[in-house]
């Protein structure tokens, strides 16, 4: 009998999201033909996203950004140079495939980017900005839904009933006989509140994005915020605070059941207990997309695969991170079996 693969869930959630985010701008799943380099292109990605939050003494005293002390600096060309040089080629080479006028219908976001008029009707974009824009899509859309997906698998193999629950509920929704669709998002309940309990309790970073206010604020009619200063908001202080959470170390998904109106669970939490998109001006402008991504990815592996530990692991060590964003410090490995009939995978 074959023995079931076993997966580096990581890497799999990592450029599976990768390869969604290059279809929607690229009209293709890999830029260079050769996974490796899509891999590689990635894990730079990951890089920058790690580095936005890192601490630098030159954020403070630009003058030493010259001195690279910390060694930050290097870090990032080297991977923004991975990152961008198959972005920029693409970008080029369709602004020329439109200017030479052989195309003529917008059919991803890129063509969307490059033909955005302002009001004069001018491009809207330059060719930097198309860039920087696409680069952002990139880093907005691979980190959060894999992150959120590894940590369910991994609380899920620690605690088999909440993985019982899911495919119970995949089996109800959508059956045996086809894939999940994007159709069936809105009955798949349970899988949709395992997704927001892993952005409650192992968010991929402790904090937010680091923001500068703008001027003097008061918030909560309490707490004066001077203009200038650095805002962190903390997704672990909101999402683990035992006033607002019960028992907030456990993984349990059941409750976020129920608790909006019309009972259908949705990622994000209106009420502020929770940081999942963040809410405001700079809140996440693709709440739907991103929930749409990660919600896809998990139900199309827990409908796919039975997903056991591998031997001689009775269970996942979900070690966070003592570095600076909260993955378990390994990857989770774990074995695949394939539960539906085999022509399902053709
Ligand atoms: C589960 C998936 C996602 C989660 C949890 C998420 C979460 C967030 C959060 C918390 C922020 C605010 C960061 C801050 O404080 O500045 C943000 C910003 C942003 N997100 Fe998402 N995001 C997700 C997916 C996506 C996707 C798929 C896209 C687009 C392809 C996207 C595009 C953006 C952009 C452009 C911003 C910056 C908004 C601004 O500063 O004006 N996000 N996201």
């Amino acid at each position: 009998m074959q023995q079931p693969t076993c997966i580096n869930l990581r890497k799999v959630t990592r450029y599976h999201c990768g390869n969604v985010i290059r279809n929607m701008i690229f009209s293709k799943r890999s830029l260079f033909g050769i996974i490796e380099q899509d891999e590689e292109q990635i894990d730079a990605v990951f890089t920058l996203i790690e580095y936005v939050y890192y601490f630098s003494i030159s954020d403070y005293l630009p003058w030493l950004s010259v001195f690279d002390l910390d060694g930050h600096k290097a870090i990032i060309k080297k991977a923004y140079a991975t990152a961008t040089k198959h972005i920029d080629i693409e970008v080029d080479h369709r602004i020329q495939t439109w200017k030479d006028g052989n195309k003529s219908l917008e059919e991803d976001i890129l063509d969307v980017l490059i033909m955005l008029k302002d009001t004069n009707g001018n491009p809207l974009m330059n060719v930097k900005e198309i860039k920087a824009q696409v680069l952002e899509f990139f880093m907005a859309t691979v980190d959060n839904p894999s992150n959120a997906v590894e940590w369910v698998l991994a609380e899920m193999l620690n605690q088999p009933i909440l993985m019982q629950k899911a495919i119970e509920e995949l089996n109800i929704v959508v059956g045996i006989n086809r894939w999940v669709q994007e159709s069936d998002l809105p009955r798949l309940n349970y899988v949709k509140a395992c997704i927001k309990e892993a952005f409650r309790l192992h968010p991929f970073m402790a904090f937010n994005v680091p923001h500068v206010s703008v001027s003097d604020t008061i918030v909560g009619e309490k707490y004066f915020i001077p203009k200038g200063s650095i805002v962190l908001l903390s997704r672990l202080g909101l999402g683990r605070n035992s006033r607002v959470w019960e028992d907030p170390l456990k993984f349990k998904p059941e409750r976020h059941l129920g608790m909006e109106d019309g009972g259908e669970v949705v990622l994000t939490d209106l009420n502020l207990r929770l940081l999942s998109f963040s809410i405001g001006r700079r809140g996440c402008p693709a709440v739907k997309l991103g929930s749409t991504i990660t919600t896809m990815l998990l139900a199309r592996l827990l409908q796919g695969f039975t997903w056991n530990l591998p031997p001689n692991s009775p269970c996942n060590d979900l070690i966070e991170s003592s570095k600076i964003n909260h993955f378990s410090t390994l990857p989770l490995l774990a074995q695949a079996k394939p539960r539906l009939a085999k022509v399902m995978y053709l």
